[in-house]
């Protein structure tokens, strides 16, 4: 018999003592009354050693679901479903994916730090309120089911201040990634208000599939799977469990595909950020406060906002001492809230309003990283500053992998030299290796079939099309500048931006 099962017939036993001690007989009285009712609870308490503690489905409030039941669920059915017999298979709430949980009057055990509780599932059972006074000896379906943790009373403090705490968290964590639908919120100003709107996030992008330096990949995958891990450190340390990450380079280096597949491996959703729509700092505020967990916060082209508030900055000064001016950018508590500053964004940046949630990602993007205030992008507001860079051979590898499924050519040689020496951003060369497809999509059915043997001759196409591209791009380099390529000014870039097919 399990201590629980134990601990019901002495507990129900117990009960009905303590029961028949308050209905004692009137003629027993004096000592005898005392001495009974002084001690039948303490006999009682020493011969129910365990502490129970239920979880229903039901709040307490009428009509809402309590989550700490599906939290629980969740954690049991992850950690200790190995062990029931009896397991239920529903559809999920997209309708989709099966969820499985524990079934009903199903006991498991957990362990935790040298504590044993008692789990056990069951319909909450006769309940006067969800059924009225009509008896039933069958519960039905649509009653609250309820959670029992049993577990001894000398491990009281661990299981409460410990153990719950950790298996909700755990269960939290499981249903927040369980079939998650991800979210793009972007803010918008309806009426006068600004507000977020979101449409459901399925951008495809991949760490593998992003063409970037090998090295910079893996120290930022590396650098995310440290922040995820890192709620206990963050704690510890009393700063709040968020990171930012600067990224910089030339249009179509893949800075926004980067956030994406940043957001697809850790399952966030994105909040793409408009400052230029915002008109105040108490608007930033709210729309801050309205983000969840579990997030990244994009701000894109930052530079552009920037000169934004430096315009703003420079109206001001016509009206007022250059020394208020810049106390008033800098010190928080001087904001009246009537406009967005830059103290505003980086009270933002700092997490002077993350209390409202944690484990959150903040990213700006930027074409001109040189042009930005030394003091919203510095190391401690944005933790890693990441450059992407024109496309170079390694990067150009993954692509040609991506779009043309070849890890060799006889071409690759000169591209290879080409791209040492001449200005391409990913997004170019990815264009011109998409031709393939775009050809593929304007021919029938019957042509694609005709020329299914002939797939390297598009493959072909294509890497010739990319070195003539480069080669032009590298002979209009040499007869407007004799300047080295440099990686973060993108004149070249520019004018090549159209590929010629
Ligand atoms: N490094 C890359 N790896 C793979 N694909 C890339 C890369 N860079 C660009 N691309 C391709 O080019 C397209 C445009 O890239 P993206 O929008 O991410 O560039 P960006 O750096 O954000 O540009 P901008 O500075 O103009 O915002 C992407 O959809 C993607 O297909
Ligand atoms: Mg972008």
């Amino acid at each position: 018999m399990a201590p629980m099962d134990k601990w019901v017939g002495v507990g129900t036993a117990m009960t009905v003592f303590t029961l028949l001690c308050s209905r004692m007989p009137d003629r027993i009285h004096g000592e005898a009354r005392h001495f009974i009712t002084k001690w039948a609870p303490i006999i009682a308490a020493y011969f129910n050693p365990y502490i129970q503690l239920s979880i229903s489905e039901q709040s307490d409030e009428q009509f809402r679901r309590n989550e700490l039941f599906d939290h629980i669920s969740a954690y049991l059915t992850d950690a200790c479903a190995r062990d029931a017999r009896k397991l239920k298979m529903a559809l999920g709430k997209d309708g989709k994916i099966p969820e499985i949980t524990l079934d009903d009057n199903v006991k498991v055990t957990d362990d935790y730090e040298g504590a044993r509780i008692w789990w056990y599932a069951s319909n909450k059972g006769p309940s006067y309120r969800s059924r009225g006074p009509v008896f039933n000896l069958f519960p039905t379906e649509s009653e609250p089911r309820v959670f029992r943790a049993v577990f001894h009373k000398r491990h009281r403090d661990v299981v409460l201040t410990k153990y719950m705490p950790f298996a909700l968290d755990k269960g939290h964590g499981i249903i927040a990634n369980r079939g998650r639908k991800r979210r793009l919120y972007t803010n918008h100003r309806p009426g006068n208000k600004s507000t977020w709107s979101h449409v459901p996030f399925e951008h495809p992008a991949t760490f593998d599939k992003l063409a970037m330096d090998p090295v910079q990949k893996e120290e930022l995958i590396n650098d995310l799977d440290e922040f995820t891990g890192g709620k206990k450190y963050y704690s510890d340390v009393g700063k709040a469990w968020k990171r930012g990450y600067l990224l910089y380079g030339p249009p179509g280096t893949g800075k926004s595909t980067l956030v994406s597949a940043m957001a697809n491996k850790l399952n966030y959703d994105v909040y793409d950020l408009d400052l230029t729509s915002i008109k105040s700092n108490a608007e930033l505020r709210k729309l801050f406060l309205e983000t969840k967990g579990k997030s990244i916060i994009m701000i894109e082209d930052i530079d552009a906002i920037e000169v934004d508030l430096a315009r703003s900055r420079k109206k001001r000064a016509s009206s007022s001492s250059s020394s208020d001016l810049l106390s008033a950018e800098l010190d928080p508590s001087k904001d009246d809230g009537s406009k967005v500053t830059l103290s505003g964004l980086l009270s933002f940046v700092d997490g002077l309003w993350s209390a409202s949630g944690s484990e959150r990602i903040i990213v700006f993007t930027t074409n001109h990283v040189d042009t930005l205030d030394p003091a919203l992008i510095r190391r401690g507001r944005m933790d890693m500053h990441i450059r992407m860079s024109y496309c170079r051979f390694g990067a150009f590898k993954v692509l040609a992998n991506n779009y043309l499924q070849v890890n060799d050519h006889e071409l690759f040689g000169e591209i290879q030299r080409l791209l040492h020496h001449t200005d391409i951003s990913p997004a170019d060369v990815a264009h011109t290796l998409m031709r393939k497809c775009n050809k593929r999509k304007r021919d029938t059915d019957e042509v694609i079939a005709a020329k299914c043997n002939k797939t390297k001759t598009d493959t072909d196409t294509c890497l010739a099309g990319l070195v003539e591209t480069l080669k032009k791009k590298a002979k209009k380099r040499e007869s407007t500048t004799t300047a080295p390529a440099n990686e973060d000014t993108a004149p070249a870039f520019h004018e090549g931006s159209a590929i010629e097919i």
